[in-house]
């Protein structure tokens, strides 16, 4: 049986998410467990954003989603620390992601971390196919007193 690891922050959930977590399993094959570590705020904080949702909120939500076996917060610091303690088999990294898988496959070498490193090439296009887009679709709506009355 294959571990798989997926990454992400995963603030404000849409199905490009589950699209990810969904692909990211069947990289491992039959019986893949999919255990997934989810960005800490301090992470996102540096990375991209304030994150509207929580750490342990965001953590919480994957956990109940049906392709995730397990899932963690990570290191507030040290992103192979969960890898080690993970020990997968493949990690698989979304097609949008930044990393660069050969620089990633350095690194893991580097810290004597024997692990496959996989895209995901699979992306959901939709109108709100990011977290980004979502922020940007609220911030940008032109609430009515009505629509907002019950908030
Ligand atoms: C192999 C790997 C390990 C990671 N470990 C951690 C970690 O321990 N703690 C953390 O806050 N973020 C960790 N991250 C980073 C986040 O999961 C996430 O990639 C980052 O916040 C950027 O957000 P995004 O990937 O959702 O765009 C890790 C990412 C990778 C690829
Ligand atoms: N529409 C999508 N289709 C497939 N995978 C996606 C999609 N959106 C995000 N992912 C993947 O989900 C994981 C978590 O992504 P993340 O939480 O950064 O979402 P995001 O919606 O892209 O956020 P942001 O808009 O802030 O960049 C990443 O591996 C990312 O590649």
């Amino acid at each position: 049986m294959k571990t798989v690891m997926a990454t992400g922050t995963f603030d404000l959930l849409h199905p490009g998410h589950g699209l990810y977590l969904q692909k990211a399993k069947e990289l491992g094959g039959k019986d893949a467990k999919l255990v997934v570590v989810v960005a800490r705020d301090s992470t996102v904080r540096r990375k991209k954003r304030i994150p509207i949702i929580g750490e342990f909120q965001r953590l919480e939500m994957i956990r109940m989603l049906k392709p995730v076996d397990e899932a963690y917060l990570g290191h507030p610091t040290d992103m192979f620390k969960i890898v080690r303690d993970i020990r997968p088999d493949i990690i698989a990294i979304g097609s949008d992601q930044s990393y660069k898988i050969e620089d990633l496959k350095k690194d893991l070498e580097n810290q004597k971390i024997d692990c496959e490193v996989e895209r995901v090439s699979n992306y959901r296009k939709a109108e709100l196919d990011s977290t980004c887009k979502i922020i940007k679709k609220i911030k940008n709506s032109d609430f009515t007193e009505k629509s907002l009355k019950d908030c």
